[in-house]
């Protein structure tokens, strides 16, 4: 009866919807061709019982690892078969829905031969790995060096005698360590090692090594690989096999460094294109930008499943004869709802961002390399903040289903385990924050000497007038003109970003200054990334939104993000003095009269990401929120289930419960 109820109550809640659900759905997908293919991927591998995943949390890690393997080779397959375009293919990989080796051959492996390679290597290289005939990886991280590229250890040093690079690893903790697809799949690695010629080092430099045997994997002679063990949770990343590597002078040809950036000829002379160094770290700032995109979608599964729940949960009080709904209750909307505007912000942000990079990429092939900089910045702060932000929203999600969301079956916990390493791959959050910091500094010690702000930082143009500019708030209206917001949050970066720069002013040698001030500088940095995530919330307003009703929820999604934002960030906005303590409380009124406008679209907001149940995989965030009979066969499908009385009573229960009867007979 109860679950009758249940499912009864999600279609109620669909019918309060007020706007155009498939017009929402096609902006969140970012255009009618993206959803038709995302739609297609979807369903194509949520009917494929190959792609079955409600098992992962049981399996042990080498069933689970093997697992994947098939699943990787039945996608492959079903790529070709279906002859996938790249779009359908990626899409298909994220509605699989399980990190795997093929992860670093497509994102990392084949990017760094086309971003670091010369068209000869791209042209040698790049067919055999787009027909997987080999699988690569991307070593760069040691043992004991993971953030500091600089500071690899892992040698190349030339010979020129052989016309051979002589790849070594001198030291334990110059081990290759953490990089996924190594452990057991590649057969090769983008190997990052410092460049020796001549005895002299010219720093880091990627070369391609072949590591395993093509014809019966077993690794080549001088190579020492492995899994470097199981990580946090079960199932979850357990599926990617992150790899060790030790070389003992493993000899490769000289035509398997990555030439784009430096070459080194016969002779072994070393020569520097015109090309910027910084290059190198090319293929981090493209996949940088990728987990952004991503960021959204992890965001929005852990919001849809916390809304949907939070809609068939009841607890306490009286609403028509049932208790009350837990959306109902102020402090679940004010914990939720910002969270579901930050998957919207998350998405357009994400959008941008791969607009710049592309922007960036075609400047970078027409030798114009003035938009680096800025492009390094925002992938490596909104990579920190989008990343930061998703993994603590994951666990609110989990508490905002109360008990139920610690069950594996609600799809949180292995959610969380799968993402929170997004905070610290691809760069550590708090040292790409220190990058952003450290650009913002720079722009503002050279707003003097003439050279202009670009992009995301041109708002600094107008320092004089935002330093000392009143916020615009009269009355509780005003919160909800975009012009205001925007110019609130350029404030208070701009004035944080100065009164920073002003204090490291102070440091006679600015390394010491950068140490001492990093935890400033870290909440600089935040604060311009928050503003550029709001700035293109709101220009994506300023675009033209079809659908009724689609731009006024978009809007006031818009409005819960930024000023739930100001509310997390008060002491920044009153230390600053952007705002008062009365325009405070006008902000707070103004999120909880947006809760209301939000609370009757709140399901339809989350069905307009189409997710599929197979890939929601979680029993609270079913579409039909019927959720108490399947969490209840969930519960009987546990494998201690299987029997009524435990294995291991008789060894170990039955003697426990004896001796106690004898005890009580004493
Ligand atoms: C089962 C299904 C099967 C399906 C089959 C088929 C499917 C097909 C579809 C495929 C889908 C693909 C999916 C892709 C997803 C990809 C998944 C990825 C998973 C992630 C795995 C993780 C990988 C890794 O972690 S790799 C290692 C990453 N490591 C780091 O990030 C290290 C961080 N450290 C650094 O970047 C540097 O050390 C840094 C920047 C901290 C310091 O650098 P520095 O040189 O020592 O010093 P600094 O003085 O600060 O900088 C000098 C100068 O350079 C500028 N700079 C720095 N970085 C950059 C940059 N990147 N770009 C441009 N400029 C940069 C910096 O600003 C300074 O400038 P100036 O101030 O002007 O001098
Ligand atoms: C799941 C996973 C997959 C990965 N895949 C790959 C891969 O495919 N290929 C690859 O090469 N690598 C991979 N890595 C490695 C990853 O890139 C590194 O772990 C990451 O760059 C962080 O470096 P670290 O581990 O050295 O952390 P550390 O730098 O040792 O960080 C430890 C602590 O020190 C702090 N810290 C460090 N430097 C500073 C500083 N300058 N100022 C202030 N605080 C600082 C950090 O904030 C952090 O709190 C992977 C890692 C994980 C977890």
């Amino acid at each position: 009866m109860e679950a009758e109820a249940a499912v009864d109550y999600l279609v109620d809640e669909r019918s309060k919807a007020q706007f155009d659900i498939d017009a929402m759905k096609i902006i969140w997908a970012g255009g009618k061709h993206e959803f038709e293919v995302s739609d297609r991927m979807a369903r194509l591998v949520a009917s494929d019982p190959v792609f079955r995943k409600d098992n992962r949390a049981i399996l042990d890690r080498k069933e689970l690892f093997k697992n994947t393997l098939r699943k990787a080779a039945h996608a492959w397959k079903r790529i070709i078969e279906l002859r996938l375009s790249e779009q359908e293919a990626s899409k298909l990989r994220f509605f699989v829905d399980e990190p795997a080796y093929t992860d670093l051959h497509w994102g990392m492996f084949i990017p760094v031969i086309k971003g670091q390679g010369t068209e000869e290597q791209r042209k040698k290289w790049l067919p055999m790995a787009y027909r997987m005939q080999i699988i690569g990886c991307y070593a760069q991280t040691e043992l004991g060096h993971g953030s500091n590229v600089q500071g690899l250890e892992t040698t190349a040093t030339f010979d020129p005698e052989l016309d051979e690079f002589v790849i070594h690893s001198p030291t334990l903790t110059s081990s290759k360590w953490w990089p996924g697809g190594l452990g057991r799949a590649s057969t090769h690695a983008v190997v990052f090692a410092r460049l020796i010629t001549d005895g002299k080092d010219h720093g880091i430099n990627g070369f391609i090594v072949q590591l395993r045997s093509l014809d019966d994997h077993l690794p080549l002679p001088g190579i020492i690989i492995g899994d470097i063990g199981m990580k946090f949770g079960n199932g979850a990343y357990n599926t990617m096999d992150n790899g060790f590597l030790r070389f003992d002078h493993v000899r490769i040809p000289r035509d398997q460094m990555l030439m784009r950036v430096k070459q080194v000829t016969r002779e072994g002379k070393v020569v520097q294109s015109d090309v910027p160094w910084q290059l190198l770290y090319g293929t981090m700032v493209y996949v940088r930008q990728t987990i952004v995109a991503d960021a959204s979608c992890a965001l929005s599964r852990a919001v849809c499943i916390a809304t949907r729940y939070s809609a068939v949960r009841r607890q306490f009080g009286s609403q028509n004869g049932h208790e009350t709904q837990v959306i109902d209750y102020r402090t679940q909307q004010s914990r939720l709802f910002p969270l579901l505007a930050s998957a919207y912000a998350f998405r357009f942000v994400g959008e941008w961002l791969k607009w710049l990079y592309m922007d960036v990429t075609q400047r970078l092939q027409a030798r114009d390399f003035s938009t680096l900089p800025e492009a390094h910045a925002c992938t490596a702060g909104l990579k920190s903040l989008t990343t930061s932000v998703t993994a603590d929203a994951i666990e609110e999600c989990r508490k905002l289903c109360g008990g139920h969301g610690y069950l594996c079956s609600s799809g949180l916990p292995e959610l969380f385990a799968v993402y929170v390493p997004a905070c610290t791959y691809e760069g550590d959050n708090i040292v790409l924050l220190l990058q952003v910091a450290r650009f913002l500094m720079k722009t503002v010690s050279q707003l003097g000497s003439g050279e202009r702000p670009v992009g995301t930082t041109t708002y600094l143009l107008r320092l004089e007038h935002l330093l000392q500019c009143p916020c615009d708030v009269q009355g509780a209206e005003d919160w909800l003109k975009p012009d205001v917001v925007v110019q609130l949050f350029e404030a208070r970066s701009a004035r944080m970003t100065v009164a920073c720069a002003k204090s490291l002013s102070k440091f006679s040698k600015p390394e010491d200054g950068f140490m001492d001030l990093s935890a400033d500088l870290v909440s600089v940095a935040t604060a311009h990334c928050q503003l550029i995530v709001v700035s293109k919330f709101v220009e994506k307003l300023q675009q033209d939104i079809p659908g009724e009703g689609v731009k006024q929820q978009l809007e006031a999604l818009c409005s819960i993000y930024a000023l739930s934002l100001l509310k997390k960030h008060l002491g920044d906005f009153l230390s600053t003095s952007c705002i008062t303590s009365k325009q405070a409380s006008l902000a707070n009124d103004v999120l909880r009269s947006l809760y209301s406008q939000v609370r009757p679209n709140a399901i339809a907001l989350v069905d307009a990401f189409n997710y599929t149940d197979h890939f929601l995989g979680s029993v609270l965030g079913r579409y039909d929120g019927n959720v108490y009979p399947k969490l209840y066969e969930e519960a009987l499908k546990d494998p201690l289930n299987e029997s009524v009385v435990p294995d291991g009573y008789h060894e170990y229960l039955q003697p426990v419960l004896k001796q106690r009867l004898r005890t009580a007979r004493l």
